[in-house]
This record gives C-alpha cells, sequence and structure tokens, in this order.
C-alpha cells in the first residue's frame, strides 16, 4: 500500500563551506501530488533535489521517503528515480541503446523487463529512436532523461527542470506523461523557474529563497498572499482616463513607468483592490471612454514570488502621482 507521505523531511539543512544551501527546511509531498520547487538562482533547489536523489547527505534533520526513513548514507529507498541538473546519457549509443543499457543495470523489483520502445514513444522520441544521443538538442536530452528515469515504474520521481529546453509542445508531452503518472498513483517533485509551467502542472509548490522555504502549499493561496497589485491601464483617452482614476476611492494613480511595461505614452499605472478596479472600469465606460486593456503589470503569481523573495525591487514603480 502507498503511505500518504510520500516526502516528509524536517529541518534538513546542508552547507557548503560558509554557503548555507539549505537552512532547516521542512517539506510534505502527500502520494500522488505534483510538487513544484521554485526560487531564484541559489535558492536551494537543486541541492534539495539531490539531497532527495540520494546523492547530498544532509548534515543535520530528518528525511523520509515512501514511509522509510533515510539514513547517512548516499541512498534512496527502491521506486525513487530522477535526475539533477541533467541527466546522464552515453553519447555515443543511441536513445534505444542508452535505454536499454540503463535497464539492463537496474534490477527491477518485479522483475518484468522494461519497454524501451514505449517509454520512447511516451516521450515523444520513437522517430529518432535509432540515432546516437550525441546529435540530440537540450530537449531531447531531457525527454530522454525522462524516460531513463521511468525506468522500473518509480513511485517518487525527482526531477530538475524537466521542461528545460523543451518547445511547447515538447513541454505539453512531458506534462502529459508527468500528469499522467500522478494519475496512476506515483509522486512528482520537481523544480522550475517558470511560474506558469509550475501553475499548470502543480497541485503545491513550495518557494525556496536563500536555503529557507519562504511558502508551501497550493498556487492559489500564493497568489492570494500578495497584497493590492500593480495594473496597466490603456484607453482611447489617457488625459481624461487620468483625471477620472482621481474620482475612485481607494485607487492610486502611480507616477512613471515600470521596468517591465512597455513604454506607451498612452499607459497609465495604478494600484487598488479588485472593487477599486471594478468601479474604475463603470466609471471609465460612462465617461465614454474605451478601455483596450486593463491588467496586471506582472502576474499575480509572479508578484508572489518576487515579493516572497525579496526581489521585488526592479518591478516598484516610481513614486504615487502627486495631484494636479
Ligand atoms: N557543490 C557545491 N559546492 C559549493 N557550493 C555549492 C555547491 N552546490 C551548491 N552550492 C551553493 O549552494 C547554494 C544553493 O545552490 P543550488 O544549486 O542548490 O541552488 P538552485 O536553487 O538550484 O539555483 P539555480 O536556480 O541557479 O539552479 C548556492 O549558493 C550554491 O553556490
Amino acid at each position: 500500500m502507498q503511505p500518504t507521505a510520500a516526502i516528509r523531511a524536517r529541518g534538513v539543512s546542508k552547507t557548503f563551506g560558509d554557503v548555507i544551501a539549505l537552512d532547516e527546511v521542512d517539506l510534505d509531498v502527500p502520494a500522488g501530488q505534483i510538487h513544484g520547487l521554485v526560487g531564484p538562482n541559489g535558492a536551494g533547489k537543486t541541492t534539495l533535489l539531490g539531497v532527495l536523489l540520494g546523492l547530498a547527505v544532509p548534515d543535520g534533520g530528518t528525511l523520509e521517503m515512501l514511509g522509510t526513513p533515510v539514513g547517512r548514507a548516499l541512498a534512496v529507498p527502491g521506486g525513487v528515480a530522477g535526475f539533477v541538473e541533467a541527466p546522464g546519457l552515453y553519447p555515443t549509443l543511441t536513445a534505444r541503446q542508452n535505454l536499454a543499457a540503463l535497464a539492463a543495470l537496474r534490477n527491477r523489483a518485479d522483475g518484468r523487463p522494461d519497454d524501451v520502445d514505449e517509454l520512447l514513444d511516451r516521450v515523444g522520441l520513437h522517430e529518432v529512436a535509432g540515432d546516437p544521443v550525441r546529435g540530440f538538442s537540450l530537449g531531447m536530452r531531457q525527454r530522454l532523461g525522462l524516460a531513463a528515469a521511468l525506468l522500473g515504474d518509480p513511485r517518487l520521481l525527482v526531477l530538475d527542470e524537466p521542461a528545460n529546453g523543451l518547445d511547447p509542445a515538447g513541454k505539453r508531452q512531458v506534462h502529459r506523461v508527468l500528469t499522467d503518472l500522478a494519475d496512476a498513483g506515483a509522486t512528482v517533485v520537481l523544480s522550475s523557474h517558470r511560474m506558469d509551467d509550475l501553475a499548470a502542472l502543480c497541485d503545491e509548490v513550495t518557494l525556496l529563497s536563500t536555503g529557507r522555504v519562504v511558502f508551501s502549499g497550493p498556487l492559489g493561496k500564493l497568489s492570494a498572499e500578495t497584497g493590492d497589485l500593480d495594473h496597466r491601464l490603456v484607453t482611447t483617452d489617457p488625459e481624461r482616463a487620468r483625471r477620472v482614476v482621481r474620482t475612485v476611492p481607494d485607487l492610486r494613480l502611480l507616477a512613471g513607468r515600470t521596468s517591465l511595461s512597455s513604454g506607451d505614452e498612452r499607459e497609465l499605472v495604478v494600484r487598488g483592490p479588485e472593487a477599486a478596479l471594478d468601479d474604475l472600469v463603470v466609471r471609465l465606460v460612462a465617461a465614454g471612454i474605451a478601455i483596450r486593456e486593463l491588467g496586471p503589470v506582472v502576474p499575480p503569481l509572479e508578484a508572489a514570488f518576487l515579493a516572497l523573495t525579496g526581489a521585488d525591487l526592479a518591478t516598484q514603480p516610481a513614486d504615487e502621482e502627486s495631484a494636479r
């Protein structure tokens, strides 16, 4: 029977000399969940994935995977598979030969042979199954790495940026493979820099910043933690729109443009609660001003990420406009 928790980490720490890569990290991943690890460069994602794959031993804390306590040895319980940084492959062998060689090295617990061609088909590499890996693109290597991780039907898959280098179709295919796995009861932990990928794929995310967990939970909860967002407003009449904005209670007109805005002179940036933005729309329409665009300058998930990791300075607009 599957344990209810695929991963239970408490106070996991790891230092490299003076660098604290993981600082008392707690992580709970229920079985059957797709869980994302996200955070700025150097936040500790790869280190944590390495600990989960038995490639690094933590300096402190406890870790349980698939119901089995993980000790101090560089080893993981059976049923755990994946890769960090980039999948290890033999460049002179074909994709099929790579998988066959890896399958031969691993003894499956159930003794059944792996269907290498079925795995290549699943990750969309059937057409290049006979080509040497040295000619593969980054995206093709990622897909082959995923196929290699699927050898032996793992119950817990740990993947470092599995969508790295994939085109939109490839990304969709990898997402499908991962969601099918989770639907069948397997657990997936993956890192990504892309909030939109995580939103499309993950049940929950853990946000790391300088080795510490600053958020863990559903993505909806993460975006709800952000305060009022800056919104870009483009209308047919910016001068009159500016005057209308000043009449709306709780709505602020921000001077200057954000570093992410378009530089369009017709654009205004406003900040306020949702009700104030609704009120603004009603007033603009009543004044005969057409709205061409009203939307967050930074998507809500990204804004939450920037706020929680202390990296939002670059996107802060200038001061509130003084009343004229
Ligand atoms: N083998 C190592 N030796 C020394 N320092 C290391 C080692 N591995 C990681 N670090 C340091 O630990 C910290 C966390 O690194 P890690 O690679 O886990 O971050 P990350 O979140 O995966 O970053 P990125 O998004 O850039 O891949 C960084 O400061 C990094 O320089």
